[in-house]
Formats: structure tokens, C-alpha cells, sequence
């Protein structure tokens, strides 16, 4: 169809009527380069679900979108499983709740028993309510750290974690076979759930903490997200002293006006954080992304507040989970630390590693414990199959408070993790672009023309990841192997428009633990730099 006839189609069944006056005004404006981009295709299951901008059409979020992936998601439930339900949860983003309630009312007209959250939550409180009720499916509206124009959809299955292929393609196409939308049934006597349910979430994490010391001061922020009501009461009933947090980020706000990126990796977005640790002197740093999936944390040096990298928490987390004896497989993603397969294997439990995306981690047979480098851990699968921001913070401050009580901190602990296994030093390149065809531009030239050498190193291995790597499902991606032992991924980030090169090199302790450290650091800091001008695009 001509995307102005598609436009107009589009208009006479959006029951939004912002995005129809939007739309409207672009055909008045004949704007039809706007009017293509919007409707060349359509928003496509990634990393982590649907995710785009706010806006009219096809390729953006909207109550349009919002209803096809509905009645899609239900077509899917009816034809694969018996008396089908579905729970639907949702942050507080633009129109997150409006979507969660279309989602609701179609699929519970559809013939999906529809239960939808009472408020805002955490996602890891909607991946728990499956499990919790049974239910087949569940639906949470969040578009997580991504920019403030952004929403999105994250689609989960009866195991609690999110949908993977084939069942993405299966939804994908029953999706495609959804006809008008305002045509579609609704229905609103679907459940809206109590507060039991995020009670019995809480219930759950505060079992997951083991006794010990508690004494810790803590400066904490949810990022204007819907973390911070949910962690102080966490931390309460596991028992510790109530956390200080960044007043200006408590409450939830869909323009998060005080981070450009509300993403805890994003270079700023934790100033206020950190200025608050130092102004309480706080043992830790603990920040939730603003769905509350992920948790980030920062330590005390002599030289002020910094940040740890999610390898590290990763590390420590483990490390917590190993020492006390818990068995089973330990997994991270390709993109995260070896170092995790050190540690496992040290204490007698297997390893395994995955393709990026917490939806393939919560796959892992006999998973115990699952990180991924961007600040995702799940430290109790049989709560939830899902990365939770919540859980891995009270764990975190439970192994810090452990330290404290013995006069050490995480550092100490991460020291002993690097002198034992190997100096693991990571980084990332990270480039936003405005075209997504620089990066398909990027990805070629990796392929085609790799670089033979990169920071004086030989690069030794190139693997696309395309082919499948290690028997791991295809994925647009390049590993390169490097003299020595580095490694570097890159690969098209699938919730946002940036290019990812994820870097490692490890150096053994011999000597001194310091110089260990430097050299790692500072290998992983050239080669950065040498890919940026490689690829030049930084
Ligand atoms: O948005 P969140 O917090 O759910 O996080 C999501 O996006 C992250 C970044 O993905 P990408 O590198 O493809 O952008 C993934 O690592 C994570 O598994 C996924 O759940
Ligand atoms: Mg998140």
C-alpha cells in the first residue's frame, strides 16, 4: 500500500486521538519521508521485546501497535495453550498503563483470562506474577533505561522469562494476521490483581538473604523509575537500616528530567548518586534502572565514589552464591566476563554461556545464577527467570554488610576474585547513531575487512557469530580473538539505535596485583581507542 493511503488506513482505526492529529498533520505537511519511515515495516521482537519511540505508525509505539501485538499475543495463547491467562504489568512511562489496558481488555475479549497489575511496578514483580498465579503468559509495558520518547513490550512465557524463537516468530506472524484493530473485541472484566501479589514478591526476595550482619549505609536511586518504593521495603524486611536515596529520583517521572539517559551505564546518569554517597559516606552505591531489572553498584575508594562494571557485580555475586555452597550452573552471556567460568569451575559447578538477552539466560537448564555485563543478575530463578534489580540489591548489600562486619569491603573481596582467577579488566565501545545504516555499514567492514592488528596486537580469530559460535543460535555479530587472550564482540545493540564492542583482556597475577591491574586496564583502554579509529565512527 502507499504509505499515505497506509497512513489514512492507519488514522481511521487509531482510538488515539494524539497520534491521529500527529499523523493527520504529517499528510497535511506532505511530509513523506517522514510518513515512509514510519511505515516501512514494523516494530520487531528484539533484545528485549517491541521497544520505539512514541508515535504514530507502525514502526513506533502507539495504542495501534500496543493492540495488534495484543490480539497477536492471544491468537499465539489460544492456539498453544489450555485456558490461557496472561498477567500485564506496566512502568510509568507515557502511556505505559493506557497500553497495559488495551493489552487487558483485548486479550481478555479474545478468550485469555486477563490479569492486570493494580499500579506501577518493578518488571521482576510482573516476571515473579507469573509464576505466582500460573498464568501462561505475561506482558510488561516498559520500555526500561531507553530515552524518555521511548516505550515498549516485553513478552514472557509460562517459565517466567521471555519469549525466544521460535515462539518470537510464532507471535511475530500471528501478529502480521491481526486485521483492523477497531474491529477488535474488548472486554474489561479482566482481574485487576491486589497488593498480595507484590507482597509476596517481597516475601520472597527477603528469603533469598542470609542471616548476617545488616549494618550498611547505603546511597540509593531508582533513576525516576518505579524501583524505589518496592527496594525500600525490600530492604526493610530483610532487615536493613533504611537506604539513603537521591531525593530528586524517587519519584517516578516519565520525563526523567534530571539524566539525559536514564540508563545507569550511561556516562552522568549516576552523579547524583554518587554525590549523595559522598555527602553520607556511604559503604555502597546501589542504583535500579528505571523498570528495576537491572541494579548497579558503586563502592567507596580513597579517591571518592566509582561505579563497578555489571562483570564485577557479577563477580561478587557469584563468588556470594558459590562460597555458600549453591550448586548448578552458573551462565552469563557471550558479551560478559570469562571470568565467571573461572570462578564457577574453581568450585566444581558448570558454566555456560548465551547469546545476549536475558530471554536466553532464563533458558539455561539448572541455572542457579545468571549475569549479563549490563547490569543484569539473576540470583534466584526459581523467583523469577529474569534479570531482577531488586533481589541482586539486597544480596549485594548482604555481602557487603557481611565485609563491612569483618573490616573489608567488595573491593577487597573482588581483589582476592582477580588474584586468585586472573586481572579481568572490561570495557565497552558504544557508539549512538542517528542512521542505522552506519551501523550495518560498521558490521560489513568487520566482516569484510577486518583489522589484522589493533592496539599492536595481532588479531588472531574472526568469528561471525552469523554462522553460529560455539553451537550457539546465529546473531548478528562479530567476535575477534586477539594475541594474548583479549577478546572483542561487536554487535548492533537491539533496543537501541548503537553499535556495542564489548572488549576483555586478562592478565595473571604474578607479581603484584597492581600491576596486573594497570595492564589490563590499560590494554583494554588501547584497544578501544584503536577500534574506535578503526571503525571510525567515535
Ligand atoms: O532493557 P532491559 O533493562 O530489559 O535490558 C535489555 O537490554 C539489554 C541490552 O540489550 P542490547 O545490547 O541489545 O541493547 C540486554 O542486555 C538485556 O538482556 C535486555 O533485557
Ligand atoms: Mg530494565
Amino acid at each position: 500500500m502507499d504509505p499515505i493511503d497506509a497512513a489514512r488506513d492507519w488514522i481511521s482505526q487509531d482510538p488515539d486521538p494524539q497520534t491521529r492529529d500527529e499523523l493527520t498533520a504529517l499528510i497535511d505537511a506532505g511530509d513523506h519521508g517522514e510518513i515512509a519511515a514510519r511505515f516501512a515495516g514494523r516494530l520487531q521482537f528484539g533484545t528485549a521485546g517491541l521497544r520505539g519511540e512514541l508515535g504514530a505508525g507502525p514502526m513506533r509505539m502507539n495504542r495501534v501497535t500496543v493492540a495488534r501485538a495484543a490480539a497477536g499475543l492471544a491468537r499465539h495463547l489460544l492456539a498453544t495453550a489450555e485456558a490461557p491467562s496472561v498477567v500485564v504489568g506496566y512502568d510509568a512511562r507515557t502511556n505505559s498503563d493506557v497500553f497495559a489496558r488495551d493489552t487487558a481488555e483485548i486479550m481478555q475479549a479474545a478468550g485469555v483470562r486477563a490479569h492486570l497489575l493494580p499500579e506501577h511496578l518493578p518488571t521482576p514483580v510482573l516476571a515473579f506474577a507469573i509464576g505466582h498465579l500460573g498464568a501462561s503468559a505475561g506482558v510488561m509495558v516498559t520500555a526500561s533505561h531507553n530515552p524518555p520518547r521511548d516505550n515498549g513490550y516485553k513478552v514472557y512465557l509460562a517459565d517466567t522469562s521471555q519469549i525466544v524463537p521460535p515462539a518470537d516468530a510464532e507471535i511475530a506472524a500471528a501478529i502480521d494476521a491481526v486485521g483492523r484493530v477497531d474491529e477488535l473485541p474488548r472486554d474489561d472484566g479482566y482481574s485487576v490483581l491486589g497488593d498480595d501479589v507484590a507482597q509476596a514478591y517481597l516475601d520472597a526476595v527477603a528469603a533469598l538473604v542470609p542471616d548476617g550482619p545488616r549494618d550498611l549505609v547505603v546511597a540509593y536511586t531508582p533513576m525516576h523509575g518505579v524501583g524505589g518504593r518496592l527496594l525500600a521495603d525490600a530492604a526493610e524486611r530483610a532487615g536493613f537500616p533504611a537506604p539513603h536515596t537521591v531525593a530528586e529520583q524517587l519519584q517516578p517521572d516519565p520525563a526523567f528530567p534530571t539524566v539525559a539517559f536514564p540508563n545507569p551505564e550511561e556516562p552522568g546518569a549516576m552523579d547524583l548518586a554518587l554525590a549523595l554517597a559522598t555527602s553520607v559516606d556511604a559503604d555502597i552505591v546501589v542504583a535500579n534502572d528505571p523498570d528495576a531489572d537491572r541494579c548497579a553498584v558503586g563502592v567507596r575508594t580513597p579517591d571518592g565514589h566509582r561505579m563497578l562494571t555489571g562483570d564485577q557485580v557479577g563477580a561478587l555475586l557469584a563468588e556470594s552464591l558459590l562460597t555458600r555452597g549453591i550448586e548448578g550452573t552458573y551462565a552469563c552471556s557471550i558479551v560478559s566476563s570469562d571470568l565467571l567460568g573461572r570462578q564457577a569451575a574453581a568450585h566444581g559447578q558448570p558454566w555456560r554461556q548465551t547469546l545476549t538477552g536475558f530471554k536466553w539466560i532464563g533458558k539455561v537448564e539448572g541455572l542457579v545464577f545468571g549475569y549479563e555485563e549490563a547490569l543484569g543478575y539473576c540470583v534466584a530463578p526459581h523467583v523469577a527467570r529474569d534479570k531482577d534489580g531488586i533481589s541482586a540489591s539486597l544480596l549485594i548489600m548482604s555481602l557487603a554488610a557481611s565485609l563491612k562486619a569483618q573490616g573489608r569491603t567488595l573491593l577487597d573481596l573482588l581483589g582476592d576474585i582477580y588474584r586468585r582467577h586472573g586481572w579481568h579488566a572490561t570495557g565497552q565501545l558504544a557508539v549512538r547513531v542517528d542512521d542505522l545504516a552506519i551501523i550495518a555499514a560498521a558490521m560489513d567492514r568487520l566482516r569484510t575487512d577486518p583489522p589484522t592488528t589493533l592496539a599492536g596486537v595481532a588479531v588472531s580469530s574472526v568469528d561471525d557469530l552469523a554462522a553460529g559460535y560455539q553451537g550457539l543460535p546465529p546473531t548478528d555479530g562479530i567476535r575477534l580473538g586477539l594475541a594474548g587472550g583479549s577478546r572483542i564482540i561487536c554487535r548492533p545493540s537491539g533496543t537501541e539505535p548503537k553499535l556495542k564492542c564489548y572488549v576483555e583482556a586478562v592478565v595473571a597475577v604474578e607479581n603484584s596485583a597492581d600491576d596486573a591491574r594497570d595492564a589490563a586496564a590499560a590494554t583494554v583502554e588501547a584497544i578501544i581507542a584503536d577500534l574506535g579509529s578503526y571503525l571510525r565512527l567515535a
